[in-house]
């Protein structure tokens, strides 16, 4: 059913870039944020290796490290709130996005009994989902203010996947996890969940695959 395993009873959804467009405005706002701190930085390697998918801090650390440069958590919370006010003001100007595929996945699902879970790394989660109408899908949400106040290895470690269902109360083997991230899918597999989907929308289709996704689509609606 929905292009999953008969043990699949429940749904873990990433938000960016999975069910909504806001992929690419996280990438740009960050872009622009490294390029005013003097770095290079590019979408296809830097953002797609050691920004995308983590949270905000995360992100953060990994590519600044990729570039040996370790600062204090003042310097990080710095950065991370010049790329905050960013990415609310490009949300605001651009607007969000929910993919048409997804939203009929989301409604399958639904009209299938099953169980539905947002977990998602960023703390601007509640809010990009309720602008979309998406939110009334869902029965848990594990985000980042979740993460942050539970204090939650972020993905690619699997707790914030393994969080969602244990609210859910489900096996992580019954759970199918859908993510567009390499960090989110590397969480997927780590978690052993029962099946993870990799939703390839920045032509990663093997990176994705090489990462632990049992399946790679373009778009959720080819599972339907
Ligand atoms: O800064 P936020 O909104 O808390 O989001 C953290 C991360 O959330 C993830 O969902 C995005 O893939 C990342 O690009 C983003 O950096």
């Amino acid at each position: 059913m929905l292009g999953l395993p008969d043990r699949i009873t429940a749904l873990l959804f990433d938000l960016d870039g999975v069910l909504t467009d806001t992929a690419a405005v996280h990438a740009q706002a960050w872009k622009q944020t490294f390029e005013e701190e003097g770095y290079t930085f590019d979408i296809a390697t830097d953002y797609v290796l050691y920004v995308d998918g983590k949270a905000r801090e995360d992100g953060i650390r990994s590519f600044l490290a990729s570039r040996d440069v370790h600062p204090p958590e003042s310097e990080i919370t710095r950065i991370g709130t010049v790329k905050n006010d960013l990415v609310l003001r490009l949300i605001r100007e651009q607007g969000v996005e929910a993919y048409e595929g997804s939203r009929r996945y989301l409604e399958a699902a639904k009209a299938a009994d099953l169980q539905l879970a947002l977990v998602s790394s960023s703390a601007n989660a509640e809010e990009v989902l309720k602008v979309t109408g998406m939110d009334r899908y869902m029965q848990e949400r594990v985000d980042g203010v979740v993460k942050r106040e539970l204090n939650l290895p972020g993905k690619p470690a699997p707790d914030t996947f393994l969080e969602a269902a244990r609210r859910l109360r489900v096996e992580p083997a019954h759970a199918a996890v859908f993510e567009d991230a390499l960090a989110g899918v590397q969480a997927g597999a780590a978690g052993r969940f029962g099946f993870v989907v990799g939703v390839n929308r920045a032509n990663q289709a093997e990176a994705l695959k090489a990462s632990g996704a049992d399946v790679v689509v373009d778009d959720l609606g080819e599972l339907l």
